[in-house]
């Protein structure tokens, strides 16, 4: 499988903070991705990697087999910021002509389809539109360019919620139209959507990648298992306890597993993309928080 995006210990310092520590990941063509993680994660310096903005402090990143910043890479790529900046003096209309003038794979008829969709009125100037209509301009200019990688950092972030579910539907009919290389990496808050839409997940957390690869794999290989009651470290090898919790007689862990528990003595229950999110950003801030393995014993069951 080609990737299109691939980071190898790629790292990203701003004068004394590290955004990104040691990240390696390997983005497939032809995905939706869904780039989730807390506030201050590192989802837009990542992306401003991956569309050449930034330069790695460590380790790299290519995107179509090479640096990002190499010339004829950018026109393949479509990024549009947190702040979907626009030219505030400009007409909605003048920026579809600089659109069409700067890009030669201007798509003329998606970017009016888009920009009626949003109900903008091509006459207004940039300057004068709100927030969400802002956004919705940015995000027309960047599909219209019909570029092979669309990097969306919290594109729905301002929308409405009926224009969010427009755009998911119309970036879902984006990569569909664009062939099968045509990739989309978008970074959200919003799990719901992410797990409607995506194919594909990273899940960053202080820095780190925490989990990634495609949603059906991780799909597989994340379950809550349950058994009589017993400490997370006597569990088989092979698993990753992401969460434990304990009754007077019953364990319940969520856990990571290569292959499925063969053991009839267990329960074990698939778990939702959502609870998989959460449970890897919650185990990588408790690891923050206490970087030794969990040092409380496990009672012993009362009897
Ligand atoms: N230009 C900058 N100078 C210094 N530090 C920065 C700069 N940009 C980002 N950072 C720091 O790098 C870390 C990662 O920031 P980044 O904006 O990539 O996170 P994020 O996951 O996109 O966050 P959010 O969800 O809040 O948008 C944060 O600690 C942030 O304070």
């Amino acid at each position: 499988m080609t990737a299109i995006v691939e980071a190898r210990a790629l790292g990203k310092r701003y004068g004394r903070r590290q955004a990104l520590t040691d990240c390696t990941l390997s983005v497939p063509a032809g995905r939706i991705v869904g780039l989730v993680g807390p506030n201050g994660a590192g989802k837009s310096t990542l992306l401003q990697l991956a569309c050449g903005l930034l330069t790695p402090t460590s380790g790299g990143i290519e995107v179509f087999g090479a640096p990002p910043d190499r010339p004829g890479s950018r026109a393949r790529i479509g990024f549009v910021a947190q702040d979907t900046p626009v030219y505030a003096a400009l007409s909605v209309a003048d920026h579809l002509r600089m659109g069409a003038r700067l890009n030669p794979r201007w798509d003329a008829a998606l970017a009016d389809h888009r920009i009626r969709q949003a109900g903008l009125d091509p006459a207004q100037k940039a300057g004068r539109l709100s927030g969400g209509q802002r956004a919705q301009l940015a995000l027309a200019l960047a599909v219209a360019k019909r570029p092979e990688l669309l990097l969306l950092d919290e594109p729905v972030a301002a929308l409405d919620p009926l224009a969010r579910r427009a755009f998911l539907q119309g970036l879902m009919e984006f990569a569909a139209d664009g062939g099968p290389e045509t990739t989309v990496v978008l970074s959200s808050h919003l799990l719901s959507d992410l797990e409607r839409v995506c194919d594909h997940l990273v899940v960053l957390a202080g820095g780190r990648v925490r989990a990634e690869g495609g949603v059906d794999d991780l799909l597989a290989t994340h379950f809550r298992l349950t058994t009589a009651r017993r400490a997370a470290d006597t569990l088989p090898a092979g698993l990753r306890v992401l969460a434990a919790e304990h009754t007077a007689r019953q364990s319940t862990f969520t856990v990571r597993a290569d292959a499925p528990v063969d053991d009839p003595s267990w329960v074990m229950e698939p778990l939702g993309l959502e609870d998989l999110v959460l449970h890897h950003l919650s185990a990588s801030a408790d690891a923050a928080a206490a970087p030794t393995a969990d040092p409380r014993p496990v009672p012993e069951p009362q009897r």
